[in-house]
């Protein structure tokens, strides 16, 4: 990036900002849900009443020597944060080394009967068996009958606006492509994105996945579509090796996701049989890289996944957090190009996200102004906008 000036990393020390809110409030929050939701004993109650304190007193402990992960931290930063206040360390290692911590409390990774209990899987759920879901789930039917190249459109709005919880397809599907479909998005290159896609079922598509259940569903749905329609030959799903961020999806997910498709009937349990034959027959892979978790921007990626995304036709990355892997959560100005802070990105990548943090690129300066005159800062966190950015 040899003409772009840097830009500030986003920290969460400044109160009333919006990573200050994510680590005073927001965390200590999901401590208390959790702690709720499992008939945890006496050892995992007090693990997480000492991580509640260290939220609030502001001192990151490191991790336990015999931790099994202990190393691939220290080279992530531990070394160097370890000691410091959870508010003075980027806020992008600072919730990550969180979610790594409440796993720890709750017994995830030490043998034992908890081991391996995912202790937001009654969220993600509960997500799952929403009337909602199936309402959603029931429209796939009328958007069966339409011409493919809609069908297509739609679903990547589904998959687009699952990331805010909501499928969107319905909604999309009256007439998807137009502005009037898309009110809220602050930036669209999706005619781009679909040229990429036009392979005649020669590429390889790698979809970075982001939540589970009504996000993940989508997602897969628009797989489904692409496979089917020889849109490309092969799609690879990155998903988290544990869970994390509360909702994002491991490969448990996935699999949770593909049973409610196959048993929902009607068009979406088609999208569920295709799928789980192409998982079958490896046109569908799923893997679970460490470095999913890891507290850096994708800049910092080592080089296997560097080499696999290098790969691919197209990398899609889904959601606000991967977005903000991607251009290195800073605080950059709005316009300041994404083909800049994204030319790290071995090969062509897209991001498909709703706005729920300050990061933001790739805008052009009436589209931030009229943002900006509207809702001051509002839209940048609130998730009612969403963008689709293609750098090829
Ligand atoms: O699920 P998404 O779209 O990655 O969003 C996760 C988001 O959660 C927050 O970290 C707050 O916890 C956002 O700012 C963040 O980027």
């Amino acid at each position: 990036m040899p003409d772009t000036p840097t830009a500030p990393v986003l920290l969460g020390h400044e109160p009333g900002s919006f990573p200050h809110g994510v680590l005073a409030e927001r965390h200590p929050a999901i401590i208390r849900q959790v702690r709720e939701a499992f008939p945890y004993g006496p050892e995992q109650h007090r693990a997480l009443d000492a991580l509640l304190e260290s939220c609030a007193k502001g001192a990151i402990e490191p991790l336990p020597a015999d931790a099994h992960d202990r190393d691939r931290w220290d080279t992530w930063g531990m070394r160097e944060y370890a000691g410091r206040s959870w508010f003075d360390v980027p806020w992008l290692w600072s919730e990550s080394y969180f979610y790594r911590r409440l796993l720890d409390a709750v017994g995830y990774f030490t043998p034992g009967p908890w081991q391996g209990i995912d202790p937001f899987r009654p969220f993600k759920t509960a997500e799952l068996d929403a009337t909602e879901t199936q309402e959603e789930l029931a429209a796939l039917d009328d958007l069966a009958d339409r011409p493919a190249d809609a069908q297509a459109r739609a679903l990547l709005h589904g998959s687009l606006w699952g990331n805010r919880a909501d499928l969107g397809f319905r909604l999309s599907a009256e007439g998807a492509g137009t502005a009037a479909a898309a009110p809220g998005l602050v930036a669209d290159d999706s005619d781009t994105l679909w040229s990429l896609l036009d392979t005649a079922g020669t590429g390889t598509l790698y979809l970075v996945a982001d939540n589970a259940g009504r996000e993940l569903v989508p997602d897969l749905l628009l797989v489904a579509h692409l496979l089917t329609h020889g849109h490309i030959g092969r799609a690879v799903l990155h998903v988290k090796p544990y869970p994390y961020y509360v909702s994002d999806a491991t490969t448990a997910d996935v699999v949770d996701a593909l049973r409610r498709l196959t048993g929902a009937g009607g068009a979406a349990a088609g999208h569920g049989h295709l799928l789980w034959s192409a998982l079958a027959d490896g046109r569908l892979t799923v893997r679970a890289h460490p470095f999913s978790c890891a507290p850096l921007p994708y800049e910092d990626m080592p080089g296997d996944l560097r080499a696999e995304f290098a790969s691919a036709t197209v990398t899609v990355l889904k959601g606000d957090l991967n977005y903000r892997r991607l251009v290195g959560d800073r605080l950059w100005p709005p316009t300041t190009p994404f083909a800049d802070v994204t030319a790290h990105f071995p090969g062509p990548v897209a991001a498909l996200r709703t706005l729920k943090s300050d990061v933001v690129t790739g805008l052009d300066s009436a589209t931030e102004a009229a943002l900006v005159a509207r809702e001051e800062r509002r839209w940048r966190t609130s998730g009612t906008h969403a963008l689709i950015q293609v750098r090829v």
